[in-house]
């Protein structure tokens, strides 16, 4: 597993890629990469401040380019990377998705997503009348998608976090083997 490749998590707003990405990169002892962060830091703003200012379009180019960025970067040394949940939206981001080996989806109700996103407000998406359509609506749009990229789907719903890293890690070493 030391020297399994790039671990890369996608999944909508509240599946935990995030948190769960964490907990990976802590047992495996690899560097952690949060895509939102690293746009936040190369712009200086907040993810809610790039919205306002430049639009869901602007946040996506971002998103690319932090993608493409921490990939070459860590070229060599494999990492921990959690994506934010729209990576998926952009055909340019699925293509460099689908090239990479490791890519897991963590799957998440929208039941599951809305009550884990509903203490935040730092999700500009979901600052809106109706939370729960507009993650139903996502959802509809973007499972697929999901789908197409990701080697590995693990189920996160009513699984404590520590839980869930244990099965990512557990599907990820079966989907080595069966590869090899
Ligand atoms: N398996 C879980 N069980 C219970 N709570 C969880 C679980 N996974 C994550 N959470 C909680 O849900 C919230 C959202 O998790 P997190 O930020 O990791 O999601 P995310 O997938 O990174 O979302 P985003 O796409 O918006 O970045 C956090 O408060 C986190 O503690
Ligand atoms: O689902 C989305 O489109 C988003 C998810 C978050 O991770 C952030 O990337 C941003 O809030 C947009
Ligand atoms: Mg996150």
């Amino acid at each position: 597993m030391t020297n399994a490749p790039n671990i890369i998590l996608v999944g909508p707003m509240g599946a935990g890629k995030t948190t769960i990405g964490r907990l990976l990169s802590q047992s495996l002892e690899r560097e952690f990469y949060d895509s939102d962060r690293v746009i936040e830091e190369n712009a200086g703003a907040d993810i809610p401040w790039i919205f306002e200012k430049e639009g869901e379009d602007g946040f996506r180019k971002r998103e690319t380019q932090a993608l493409q960025g921490m990939l070459e970067e860590h070229a060599q040394t494999p990492i921990v990377l959690a994506t934010g949940g729209g990576i998926v939206m952009r055909e340019e981001n699925r293509q460099i998705l689908g090239e990479q080996p490791l890519v897991v989806y963590l799957y998440a109700s929208v039941a599951q997503q809305l009550q884990r996103t509903a203490k935040s407000n730092h999700r500009p998406l979901l600052q809106t009348g109706n939370p729960r359509e507009t993650l139903q609506r996502l959802f509809d749009t973007r499972d697929p998608l999901y789908r197409q990229v990701a080697s590995v789907i693990v189920e996160t719903d009513s699984r404590h976090p520590k839980n869930v890293a244990k099965k990512v890690l557990d599907a990820i070493n079966k989907h080595l083997l069966e590869k090899s």
